[in-house]
């Protein structure tokens, strides 16, 4: 992501999750506004512009299908895609308990080894999709919600077969997320500049007086 302060920003977003949890179905209705049955099995791109609180925004979004049968979480970690990420959209069903506990170990996975590439300041949204089939349900809200408060995520249920705005909120608030860690980072970095130029002030002080 480049431009703080109001300028132009481009975020690079994974949207990560196991089959048939409604990932495609989630991207195309944010970038059409609308819901496509159904889509192929195939690892996409997509790249849209958005404005966002006035400031236009360019946002690249990867559609990562997650392999379960791969079971190092670590493997997954070094992919280059997580490299490139900005930002990740981990995604589960609300009707498949499986890919709950999936996105579970990930964000977990990805918490713990917070040191590792610097993932401690990857913001990440958890999507419980398929909203509509409330009734079909394995997974509760309370369950969802409390996974991201633990790690310190947003969360959003959605139903990308039935709501726009929901998951419009789901990719407006991870760049919010994206633009606060950057400035962040920034603000970190300006105090531990500052920290340094005292330092040095007060050691040539100390020295000056030896
Ligand atoms: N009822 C309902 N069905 C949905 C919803 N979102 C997606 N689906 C359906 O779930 C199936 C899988 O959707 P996809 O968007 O292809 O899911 P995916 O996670 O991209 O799947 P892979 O390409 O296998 O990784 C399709 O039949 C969609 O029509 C939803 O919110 N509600």
């Amino acid at each position: 992501m480049t431009g703080l302060n109001g300028q132009r920003m481009d975020a690079n977003v994974v949207v990560l999750g196991t089959d048939n949890v409604g990932k495609s179905a989630l991207i195309v209705r944010f970038l059409t506004r609308r819901f496509i049955g159904e889509y192929g099995d195939i690892e996409s791109f997509y790249t849209h512009n958005i404005v966002v609180d006035g400031r236009e925004q360019t946002l690249n979004i990867w559609d990562a299908p997650y392999s379960q049968q791969d079971p190092s979480f670590e493997t997954l970690l070094c992919e280059k895609r997580l490299q490139w990420a900005d930002g990740l959209v981990l995604v589960y069903s609300i009707c498949d308990r499986a890919s709950f506990n999936t996105v579970s170990r990930l964000v977990h996975t990805i918490k713990t080894t917070k040191d590792f590439l610097g993932f401690e300041k990857m913001p990440i949204v958890i999507v419980g999709n398929k909203r509509d089939l409330h009734h079909r349900r394995t997974v509760l809200s309370e369950e969802g919600r409390l996974l991201a408060l633990s790690a310190d995520c947003q969360f959003y249920e959605v139903s990308a077969a039935e709501n726009y705005h929901s998951v419009l909120m789901v990719f407006h608030g991870l760049v919010d997320r994206i633009r606060e860690s950057r400035v962040s980072v920034k603000k970190l970095a300006g105090i531990k500049g500052i920290v340094k130029s005292m330092s040095a002030v007060f050691a040539r002080r100390r020295t000056d007086s030896l």
